[in-house]
């Protein structure tokens, strides 16, 4: 004690200094610190208190003092990491913005709009194909990149930033391989052709309820706003799934309030999910605190939701949901109280990665069909042709798949995420050797745009998927549902549900823009987070004589 309380402060404050470079070299330079963060966080605070307590006793201006010998300790750990990150790191010699070599805090700052699909883009712009977007982070638009980080012979994992939803987990969130594996058997098991028939009924049902709604704003004269309805139907179809209980948004003909929480705790996600250690922080000191509290609420309403769905399996009520697959499988291993946080998490899961993709979709879906009227018409002159109701015969509209596809192209459901680590030994990632643990950014809405994979590519040209693919140069990067063993469970169920809205609705309406409507909000307001998530779109549905 007499050494901290009797020693000159320049001695002091420069023992603070080095004692944070120290830490530094000897502790944080290695491995990762995010979920250590809350307990980092409590440490650094205690031992600041303890010396202000210490200086009471000792010093002239205890406060002072501690502050100084804070500021000292922080200064000397910041531009140790900082000098490090510039000179002394392994991706030192890859291209992008200084500041972002030194911290993620810059892509925070970058993304405070949620508009991280339009930084990349800048990125790309002025710094090339491989951009060093963080201290340990690279973003590289090259159309390889899927099939080596993903592709079967792959050991790359999930990155950091699947931990941001700790302490809940999910099949999508697990950084685990063995974990990951093993929950996408169950998974799997959900998404069998017997179990999708029933789905599809009841997607049917709901679609059906959605075009009665909207024929009923259009005969009373009413715009459409796609942006609330889809989301309105996507979320109220994949509730059912989850919790074997929709939201009842088509019915109420208002956002539930348990979704209005949700799509507000993943704005988080726009800017923040840089920086997961922050959100862990969040999540642990100040659960109180405005989105964070959104978050966690939401959270505990699904975990009611799921307990009300456990209670009720095996009942004669009982209908077929995906959760059916995940607890029986619980149920039959004799683990289901072990397993309620993997339940939790997976319904969560559900009705995000079912509800906040497919309804993205639509919405762009239609603002091509109506931006483009002649191309709506040669698609309702090929559905007339067929039963929309045949699942079949709906598959084969090439137009139909067409569409589809060139939407995910050019307005992907996940425009930036699903980051990659590399494996301990390194791998080669479009011609160039990235090392071990390094993030991978390849990004869905950069790579659709590539020129030199896609002729024209920032235009809607559906038949570059049909009747010209020489349109189509290089079609390595166009993976919307992503490859390999984290590829999409649902693609089967929605590109079905797709195909079958779309066909639905026009088939029965004919669809234009509302009065001055030109999708300007749709797309000024679009926001990156994790999920696509569009401004509002007012459309014209007229009931097709
Ligand atoms: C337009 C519709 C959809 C698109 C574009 C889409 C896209 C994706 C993508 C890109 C991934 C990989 C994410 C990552 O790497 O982190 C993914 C994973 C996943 N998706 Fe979808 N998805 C769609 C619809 C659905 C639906 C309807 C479900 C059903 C519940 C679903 C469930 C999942 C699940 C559970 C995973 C994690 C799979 C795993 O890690 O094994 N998705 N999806």
């Amino acid at each position: 004690m007499g050494l901290l309380t009797d020693l000159p402060s320049t001695v002091l404050y420069s023992g603070a200094a080095l004692l944070g470079v120290t830490s530094h070299l000897a502790v944080f330079i290695r491995g990762e610190w995010h979920m250590q963060a809350p307990i980092l966080f409590w440490v650094y605070n205690f031992l600041i208190i303890f010396i202000f307590i210490i200086f009471q006793q000792h010093r002239p201006n205890p406060f002072r003092a501690t502050i100084f010998i804070a500021t000292s300790y922080n200064i000397g750990l910041f531009t140790s990491i900082s000098v490090y990150r510039l000179y002394f790191h392994r991706l030192r010699h890859f291209p992008g913005p200084k500041p972002a070599a030194v911290t993620k805090f810059w892509h925070v700052w970058q993304c405070r709009h949620g508009k991280n699909h339009l930084v990349i883009e800048r990125l790309r712009a002025k710094y090339g194909t491989v951009i060093r977007t963080g201290p340990e982070e690279l973003t590289i638009i090259d159309p390889s990149v899927s099939s080596t980080v993903d592709g079967p012979r792959s050991s790359c994992t999930k990155a950091v930033w699947y931990d941001f939803l700790l302490p809940e987990i999910a099949i999508n969130t697990t950084r685990s391989l063995a974990e990951h594996d093993e929950r996408r058997k169950v998974w799997d098991r959900g998404f069998s052709s017997k179990a999708m028939i029933q789905y599809e009924e009841r997607v049917r049902h709901h679609a059906e309820i959605l075009a009665q709604r909207i024929e009923t704003l259009s005969r009373e004269g009413n715009p459409v706003n796609v942006s609330d309805w889809f989301y309105f139907f996507t979320f109220d179809v994949m509730g059912e799934f989850a919790f074997g209980q929709g939201f009842e948004m088509l019915h109420s003909q208002k956002w539930h309030w348990a979704v209005r929480l949700l799509r507000r705790a993943m704005s988080l996600l726009g800017p923040f999910s840089a920086v997961p250690w922050l959100a862990q922080i969040a999540f642990y000191i100040t659960p109180w605190m405005w989105i964070v509290r959104d978050w966690l609420g939401m959270m505990e309403w699904c975990k009611l939701r799921m307990g009300e769905r456990i209670a009720r399996h095996g009942k004669g009520t009982e209908r077929k949901d995906v959760s059916h697959w995940l607890i029986e499988d619980s149920l039959q291993k004799g683990t289901l109280e072990k397993d309620r946080e993997w339940l939790n998490g997976d319904a969560v899961t559900i009705v995000i990665a079912g509800s906040d993709t497919i309804a993205p979709t639509l919405v762009f879906a239609f603002y091509e069909l109506v931006k483009n009227r002649d191309l709506q018409e040669r698609l309702r002159q090929e559905l007339d042709k067929v039963d929309i109701y045949d699942k079949v015969e709906l598959a084969r509209c090439e137009l139909l798949t067409a569409v589809i596809k060139e939407t995910m192209r050019l307005w992907p459901a996940v425009p930036t995420g699903g980051y990659r680590q590399t494996p301990g030994e390194g791998i080669e990632i479009a011609g160039i050797w990235v090392p071990r643990g390094v993030t991978i950014v390849s990004p869905r809405w950069s790579l659709g745009r590539l020129e030199e994979a896609y002729e024209k590519a920032n235009e809607f040209i559906p038949e570059r998927w049909t009747t010209r693919p020489e349109m189509v140069r290089d079609g390595r990067g166009f993976q919307p549902f992503s490859q390999g063993r984290f590829n999409c469970v649902g693609k089967a169920l929605a590109m079905a549900e797709m195909r079958f809205v779309i066909a639905l609705l026009v088939t029965r309406f004919e669809v234009g823009f509302w009065g001055h409507e030109r999708g300007k909000k749709l797309v000024g307001e679009l926001r990156d987070q994790f999920t696509a998530s569009p401004g509002s779109l007012k459309l014209e549905f007229r009931v097709r004589s």
